[in-house]
């Protein structure tokens, strides 16, 4: 069902609940005038009543499922996006700003925007139960009206200056939630440190106090609106009660109406006051979905839609060449950080090529421009020739396989659904993993394990995904002295022996004669050291 089917649904439910004020009161009236009520009357009644009970339910559940898939989709999207999206975006993003949009405001919308259906059904009733009060007396529909109006006004000013406080809380919980994840992720060393975990308890303290702080200080300020909205109501009713027969004719005959239909305005005036404040939170959960996506649209890399994807145009390449390359991070304010180039690099397919350099110099940085997750600010990367541009970016990055200092492990073997059991078991066995780990419906039967554990199960992935050019940084650096010979003396040549190509970063001066050419990096400049010590 679409949105506007819902709101007419929503309208009609809310046209059926003013009906039955109105005939509550002829009803009433009836009685004052000790005249019969009538079964036509009793059975539009319950006729009526019968049809508020479905349009109302039929109402929320459509609400629930269209706010539902809605949110589902832009789930979806996001997530489609990031998948899309260049590295230094999502660099700078975070991943907690990713997270809590996508898992917490997305829950928060999903639990808030159905009970705003239910405080617009109640604006429906009180719409019609205001044309009721006009076919009553329309001098008192008049004064109702305006003074309804100037209500919302006031209650709606007052409300919204309370949308600041609400993005203090936001950030005073961001704020509890980071001190508290220290006392988990850096759970071993205030263990072994009592001084270290008082003084992280007591900065903890603080800030719980804080939040404490604002959200009583909003709580207050709601509370205080709120008894503006009781008293406004009040208020409302003496006005007509109380004032409006004094200056007008012929309005008492129908007061008792309409002070019932006022009556019958109060709950669903408080009911759409109450839920005034999710609709504060429901705007700030929103604009932080569309504030994301914004961030995330700006990094967007075009890609080919639809059509199956096809082996990469680059699979059988013989040179990729890098020229003048040049790329820099930035900080906020546009300043460069660091700068990597210009260099140029040209690699050969079946080449072993060690990248070296000090902490810092730059060495991770070129391993991203060369497959192509960053884009280079100046200079060209081509593969045979043939320039990598924005729209052959993602075909060049799908011959590389790659296993970065922090690399992740995925919790089953995605994209690589064909291969065999005992390709797997080979290649567990090859990186002397058995006993340890085993190859069970798709997935390892587990992934804690040592680092330099771990290290070999990516590289058994890597492997697996059988691509042209494998990326390893530093990955030695974490295997025992015979798995670190295992790697430059056996796999890094099987890799050459199967005419893959190696790019490799590595400290490991002991293995330096296992490449076909050393590269140097210092301060993002590159220069060929082969042979020299
Ligand atoms: N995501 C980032 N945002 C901003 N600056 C970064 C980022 N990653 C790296 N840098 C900066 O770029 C420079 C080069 O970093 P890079 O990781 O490429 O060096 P490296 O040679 O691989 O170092 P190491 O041997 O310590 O791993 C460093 O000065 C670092 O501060």
């Amino acid at each position: 069902m679409n949105r506007r089917s819902i709101l007419l649904i929503t309208s009609l439910a809310g046209l059926g609940n003013a009906g039955l004020v109105g005939l509550i009161n002829e009803a009433a009236e009836k009685a004052v005038l000790a005249e019969p009520v009538g079964t036509q009357l009793l059975l539009v009644y319950v006729t009526m009543l019968a049809f508020v009970l479905l349009s109302s339910r039929a109402s929320l559940h459509e609400a629930n499922r269209f706010v539902q898939s809605r949110l589902e989709a832009t789930r979806r999207r996001i997530v489609s996006k990031i998948r899309r999206v260049d590295l230094r975006t999502l660099e700078r993003l975070g991943h907690g700003d990713v997270f809590v949009t996508v898992s917490q405001e997305t829950d928060h919308l999903s639990q808030t925007l159905p009970l705003l259906i239910g405080a617009a059904q109640n604006a429906f009733l009180l719409v019609f139960l205001l044309l009721y009060v006009a076919t009553l007396s329309p001098i008192s529909f008049l004064v109702v009206t305006v003074f309804l109006a100037g209500g919302l006004y006031l209650f709606w000013r007052r409300q919204s200056a309370l949308t600041g406080s609400l993005a203090d809380v936001h950030h005073r919980e961001a704020e509890m939630l980071d001190s508290l994840s220290h006392f988990t992720l850096g759970f071993q060393e205030i263990r072994l440190n009592a001084d270290k975990n008082d003084a992280l308890q007591a900065h903890f303290a603080d800030v719980t106090s804080r939040l404490r702080q604002v959200v009583v200080g909003l709580g207050d300020r709601w509370v205080s609106l709120l008894q503006f909205a009781n008293a406004f109501i009040f208020l409302l009713i003496g006005v007509v009660v109380l004032v409006l027969p004094v200056f007008f004719q012929g309005y008492t005959d129908t007061i008792y109406k309409i002070t019932a239909a006022t009556v019958f305005a109060l709950g669903p005036i408080a009911a759409i006051t109450s839920v005034v404040r999710l609709i504060a939170r429901a705007e700030a959960g929103l604009a932080h979905v569309y504030a994301l996506e914004r961030r995330l649209d700006a990094g967007l890399t075009p890609e080919p839609k639809g059509a199956a994807r096809a082996p990469s145009r680059y699979r059988s390449f013989r040179t990729i060449e890098m020229r003048a390359v040049t790329f820099s991070y930035l900080d906020g304010q546009g300043s460069a950080l660091f700068t990597s180039g210009p260099w140029d690099l040209s690699l050969k397919r079946g080449e072993i090529l060690f990248l070296t350099g000090g902490n810092g110099s730059g060495k991770s940085t070129a391993l991203k421009l060369l497959c192509g997750l960053y884009t280079p600010d100046g200079g060209e990367i081509s593969c045979d020739g043939a320039l990598v541009s924005a729209e052959t970016r993602r075909d060049y990055r799908e011959i590389f396989s790659s296993i970065f200092t922090d690399f992740h492990l995925f919790d089953r073997l995605y994209g690589l659904e064909h291969v065999t059991q005992r390709e797997v078991e080979r290649l567990i066995a090859r990186m002397e993993l058995d006993g340890k780990v085993r190859f069970e419906d798709g997935r390892f039967s587990t992934t804690n394990l040592s680092t330099g554990q771990r290290k070999r199960l990516a590289m058994i992935v890597a492997l697996l995904e059988d691509r042209e050019v494998y990326l390893f940084d530093e990955w030695a650096a974490d295997q025992d002295a015979h798995f670190r010979e295992v790697f430059y003396t056996e796999l890094l040549p099987d890799l050459k022996a199967r005419g893959k190509t190696v790019v490799a970063v590595t400290h490991d001066d002991r293995f330096w004669s296992c490449c076909d050419r050393r590269l140097e990096l210092d301060l993002g400049r590159l220069s060929d050291v082969t042979g020299e010590a």
